[in-house]
């Protein structure tokens, strides 16, 4: 079973953590791992937000999910999300827009103001004890201790779950270092692993037993971009092997690189949810006409019917829509306009999501 732990500072609740024992205090920084063996019998499925899949078929369904924490401050705003089985979702928005506090109410570590949750179709924190067995989870504030080696620390996570059957142990601890690839080190001590070992080792503690459900906060936080190509590798083998994933980041190259879904949230609110390739689909091309002539290119554009038609000096565009470009270029030779170049521009995902949201990412990685 978990323990949960209170920030003093913050009043936060916080996470797993193995008993101190070693004489060294654990090392901050790289993940935690919910604990637990036992699979409880889930709640009723209910039906989720209209439009979506039949009931069954969410990981995740929140509705009307809202914390607002003392003194006012409204973390998380009515938010309805829906997260297919079998997709990995990423859950988009920049740092302080809420993702942090929707996970901890996810995992019944935060009460929520008012709304309400369901993790594999059980209500939370109704049936936290029940479904939570089932959901691995790594969220802030990870301690492993620097002199024990991976395997050791692991043993340690699994011990602090009452859940877990002692007899089992080895086998539960070598299966999951080896899904992570950390088989081969896992006798080798924490403090002389990589950054993406640490990491990786943090969610080895969240697949201490079969997962249905894997939620990441911010996995790839504070990593290099080895470390980063490590967790994404993983993640990506994980959701392969059956496991829904649920990953935040304020990284849109991150989710645009592992995810199938996502959802981006701003000031505590959902701006947008979808798959990646419906997000896609409403991307609107635009063609681009380098001319010493723009108001004549922009005739002939217009003459084809395309919309969003705009000139400028020495160039001229247009949403492209289903005209093919060799179309517009004999259009634009017959129409004797000089055309010294030309570029059809897809808008990119953060196009899209700054439309959406009218805020840009952190896109670096
Ligand atoms: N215990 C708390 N008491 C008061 N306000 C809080 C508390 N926890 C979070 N907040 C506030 O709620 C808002 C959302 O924070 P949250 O950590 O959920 O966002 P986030 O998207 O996860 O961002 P980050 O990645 O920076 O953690 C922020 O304004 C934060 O300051």
């Amino acid at each position: 079973m978990t323990t949960v732990r209170t920030d003093p500072r913050t009043g936060r609740a916080g996470r797993a953590e193995p008993e101190p024992g070693s004489g060294t205090e654990p090392e901050p920084g790289s993940g935690a791992g919910r604990t637990g063996s036992v699979t409880g019998p889930a709640g009723e499925p209910s039906p989720p937000p209209a439009g979506g899949p039949p009931p069954g078929e969410h990981a995740i369904v929140t509705r009307g999910l809202t914390k607002r924490f003392r003194g006012g401050q409204v973390a998380v705003d009515r938010l309805d999300l829906a997260v297919p089985r079998g997709s990995v979702f990423g859950f988009l928005g920049p740092n302080g827009s809420g993702k942090t506090t929707t996970i901890r109410m996810l995992l019944g570590l935060v009460e929520p103001t008012a709304g309400s949750c369901e993790l594999l179709g059980a209500p939370v924190p109704a049936r936290a004890a029940a479904v939570l067995p089932r959901v691995g989870a790594l969220v802030e504030g990870p301690a492993f201790y620097p002199y024990l080696s991976g395997e050791a620390n692991l043993r340690r996570y699994d011990a602090a779950d009452p859940a877990a059957d002692p007899r089992t142990a080895a086998s539960r601890i070598g299966l999951a270092l080896e899904r992570v690839g950390l088989g081969a080190a896992a006798g080798k001590r924490y403090r002389a692993y990589s950054l993406g070992m640490r990491q990786r080792l943090a969610i080895a503690a969240a697949l201490l037993g079969p997962r249905e459900l894997l939620i990441l906060d911010e996995p790839t936080n504070g990593l290099d971009p080895q470390g980063t190509r490590e967790v994404r590798a993983l993640v990506s083998e994980i959701a392969a092997a059956g496991t829904t994933v649920f990953v935040s980041s304020h990284l849109l190259a991150e989710i645009e690189q592992m995810c199938t879904h996502v959802g981006v949230m701003r000031a505590g609110r959902l701006v947008a949810a979808g798959s990646l390739a419906g997000l896609r689909a409403g991307d609107r091309p635009r063609i681009r006409v380098e001319t010493p002539d723009g108001a004549a290119a922009a005739a002939v554009l217009e003459g084809l019917g395309l919309a969003g038609v705009r000139a400028g000096r020495g160039e001229a565009g247009a949403e492209l829509g289903e005209v093919p470009p060799e179309r517009v270029t004999a259009a634009l030779v017959a129409g004797g306009v000089a055309v010294r170049g030309l570029a059809v521009h897809r808008p990119s995902l953060e196009d899209v999501f700054v439309e959406l949201t009218g805020e840009g990412f952190d896109v670096d990685g």
